[in-house]
C-alpha cells in the first residue's frame, strides 16, 4: 500500500477547462420530454413539461433567496445525489461538482475504487477533505459530495459555508438501485460473489449504522418516504429525479427564509442592545 500526502486541487482551475465539464455533465438534465406511456404518451408529457417548468419557477425563487451560496448534497451511496445534483445545478445556473470526480482528478487515478485499493481509504478521505475544503471557499455550486464525507467534523465545517441537503432514500431503495448497476464503482459494497441486491443491502445497514446520525447535520432533510406520500405513491421507486429536486427547492427555500429572519431579528436585537447603552 502506498500512502502520500493529499493533493491540493486549484478547483478555481479546474472550471470551465474540459475536465471541469465533464466532472459536471455537460448534458442537459432537466428532461423536458415524454415519459414512456402505455396510453399514447401526451398526459406524461404534460405532467413532465408542468414539473419542469415548476422546477424552473421554483428555482428563480430559490435562487435569489440562496445569494450564491453553495448547495452540498449528502447522502448514502446510490441516494441520487450526482442524479438531483446535476439537476438542481442546471436549474439554478450553478455549476456541478462531484466530489468522488475531484478527487479522481487530484490523484490522477480513473476510479474510486482504485484509489482505495492502491492506497487506501483514509488516504482517499484525506484527499476528499481536501477537495471539500477547496470548494467551499467558491460560489455558486452544487456538489455532489462522497457517501462518506459526513463522517468527518472538517467536512462539516467547510459545508456549512454553503448550505446542505441530505437526500434520505430507504436502505432497501439504495440496495435496489445499487444491485441494478453492480458494486463495482463502489468499493465499500463490493463483494466477490453473492446476490447483489442482498450484499448490497446487508452493506449499506452496517455503513448506515455506523454513520448514526452523521447525515442529519444537514441544513435540510428531503425524505423520498416523505414526497412519496405527498404525491399519493406507494413507493419511492415512483418518484423521479426531478420530483426529488423540485422538492429539495422547497425545502431549501423553507430554510433560508427561516435562517433569514432569524439573522434579521438577532440583527435586530443586537442593534437595540446598542441603542439602550
Ligand atoms: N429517483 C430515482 N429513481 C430511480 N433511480 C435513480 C433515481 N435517482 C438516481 N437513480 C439511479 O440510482 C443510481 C445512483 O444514483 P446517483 O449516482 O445519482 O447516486 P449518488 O448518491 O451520487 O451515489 P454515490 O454516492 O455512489 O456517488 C444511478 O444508477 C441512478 O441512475
Ligand atoms: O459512502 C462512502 O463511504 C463512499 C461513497 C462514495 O461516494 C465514494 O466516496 C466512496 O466509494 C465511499
Ligand atoms: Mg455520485
Amino acid at each position: 500500500m502506498c500512502t502520500r500526502t493529499p493533493v491540493s486541487l486549484r478547483v478555481s482551475d479546474l472550471v470551465g477547462s474540459p475536465a471541469a465539464v465533464r466532472a459536471r455533465g455537460a448534458k442537459p438534465v432537466v428532461p423536458l420530454r415524454a415519459k414512456k406511456s402505455s396510453g399514447g404518451g401526451h398526459e406524461n408529457l404534460h405532467n413532465s413539461v408542468d414539473d419542469a417548468l415548476l422546477l424552473k419557477r421554483k428555482s428563480e425563487e430559490v435562487l435569489f433567496q440562496l445569494n450564491g451560496r453553495c448547495i452540498y448534497l449528502v447522502g448514502m451511496m446510490g441516494s441520487g445525489k450526482s442524479t438531483v445534483g446535476k439537476i438542481l445545478a442546471e436549474v439554478l445556473g450553478y455549476s456541478f461538482f462531484d466530489s468522488d470526480k475531484l478527487v479522481e482528478q487530484a490523484v490522477g487515478m480513473p476510479s474510486v475504487a482504485q484509489i482505495f485499493k492502491v492506497h487506501s481509504e483514509a488516504f482517499f478521505r484525506d484527499n476528499e477533505s481536501s477537495v471539500l475544503r477547496d470548494l467551499s471557499s467558491m460560489r455558486r455550486l452544487v456538489v455532489a459530495t462522497g457517501g462518506g464525507a459526513v463522517i468527518r467534523p472538517v467536512n462539516w465545517k467547510n459545508m456549512k459555508k454553503g448550505l446542505s441537503v441530505w437526500l434520505d432514500v430507504p436502505l432497501e431503495a439504495l440496495a435496489r438501485r445499487i444491485a441494478k448497476v453492480g458494486t463495482a464503482s463502489r468499493p465499500l459494497l463490493d463483494q466477490p460473489s453473492g446476490d447483489p441486491y442482498t450484499m448490497a443491502f446487508s452493506k449499506l445497514s452496517t455503513l448506515a449504522e455506523q454513520r448514526g446520525d452523521a447525515y442529519a447535520n444537514a441544513d435540510v432533510r428531503v425524505s423520498l418516504e416523505e414526497i412519496a406520500s405527498k404525491l399519493g405513491h406507494d413507493d419511492v421507486s415512483k418518484l423521479t429525479p426531478i420530483d426529488i429536486a423540485l422538492e429539495s427547492l422547497h425545502k431549501i427555500e423553507s430554510f433560508v427564509v427561516e435562517d433569514t429572519a432569524v439573522a434579521d431579528s438577532q440583527t435586530e436585537s443586537q442593534a437595540q442592545r446598542i441603542h439602550t447603552l
